[in-house]
């Protein structure tokens, strides 16, 4: 790994802003973001706000990595297919929440969120695939909130719906391999997300054959090339997805899902369409169900109207160095 940039240096490249949401995603109504002005390009430090500093270290190496210099992988694509991200919006909202994504022709449904039953479930994605037709693709995220026998019958009871895959429908990844057991006759694959990006271990759900593909995520796996070497070595087909990022952190993920050797799925890279507001201009949000490749361009007027209070810049500016102090004394 190259030379840690110094704390000084970091510090001041940062801008701490804060990006409103048109749809409330998980808790937040807000995204904070710590953005880099890094000599290789604009970077990204946002891990969530509950991480611990451990946690959250890897994904600033990540962004110390894509600011401060170029992948050494080649891209080989331009454009990446993007999936639109739907919450878990009433059933009166979803053709609103999907018109923002433009025509992405998969759709990702967030399921299993807290206070929601499978029946709620069932009728969002009824909905959506109403609305979608039946070319369009669905695929589900649980965040691993399904025990077992509660993955088993909510994939029967959902597969009706041509799903294209669920992801992360348990926590563990034991149970994400006997759920691939019991489905196994069911034309509905099996993805990981939290088992990769969360895990100490990025390859055991792979070594314990606990899915058919990988969500990768570059900020909490240390950067895309560490990312594109996890791929490598799991040899599973990988999804690229994002954080709720702005358009700095898009543009991490789709010099990513640029790298891949292959790119069979649709990325989750098209949530700047969450956003009601963004740093960048142009934006990095979906066109045509795609996203393009390069690096982005920041909008200053943007940086001032979007800059987060002092409170919250002191907070992250403390735990940047927090996570800087963690780098600096960890084996590299
Ligand atoms: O993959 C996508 O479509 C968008 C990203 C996404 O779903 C997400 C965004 C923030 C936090 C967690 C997740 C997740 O994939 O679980
Ligand atoms: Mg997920």
């Amino acid at each position: 790994m190259d030379a840690l940039p110094e704390l000084d240096d970091v510090l001041s490249r940062s801008h701490v802003v804060s990006v409103p949401l048109t749809t409330r995603f998980r808790v937040v109504q807000h995204r904070e973001a710590v953005l880099l002005d890094g000599p290789a390009g604009w970077s990204e430090f946002a891990p969530f706000l509950e991480y611990s500093d451990a946690e959250a270290s890897t994904w600033l190496a990540a962004a110390l990595d894509f600011g401060w210099r170029e992948s050494r992988a080649p891209a080989l694509r331009q454009s990446i297919p993007v999936n639109a991200t739907l919450p878990a919006v009433p059933l009166d909202q979803i053709a609103g929440v999907l018109s923002r994504f433009g025509d992405c022709r998969t759709v990702k449904i967030k399921v299993a969120e807290p206070g929601e039953s499978l029946a709620d479930d069932v009728a969002r994605v009824r909905e959506t695939r109403r609305l979608i037709g039946a070319a369009g693709r669905i695929r589900l995220d649980a965040n691993g909130a399904w025990n077992l026998d509660e993955a088993e019958h909510a994939v029967r009871e959902l597969e009706q719906f041509d799903l294209e895959y669920v992801e992360q429908p348990c926590a563990s990844v034991p149970e994400l391999a006997e759920l691939r057991r019991r489905i196994h006759r069911i034309d509905v694959l099996v993805a990981a997300d939290e088992s990769v990006r969360k895990a100490a271990d990025p390859l055991a759900v792979a070594r314990a054959e606990a899915a058919d593909l990988l969500v990768i995520k570059a900020a909490p796996l240390g950067g895309v090339d560490r990312a594109l070497r996890i791929v490598a070595e799991a040899g599973l087909p990988a999804v690229v997805s994002s954080a709720l990022d702005t358009s700095v952190g898009h543009a991490m993920g789709a010099a990513l899902a640029a790298r891949l050797p292959s790119l069979e799925f649709d990325c989750g890279l098209g949530t700047g369409a969450l956003l009601a507001d963004d740093i960048a201009n142009p934006r990095i949000v979906p066109v045509n169900g795609a996203i393009g490749v390069g690096r982005a361009s920041l909008d200053a007027d943007a940086l001032t109207r979007l800059s987060a209070p002092a409170d919250r810049t002191a907070w992250w500016r403390e735990r940047l160095t927090r996570c800087h102090a963690v780098l600096a004394t960890a084996p590299r």
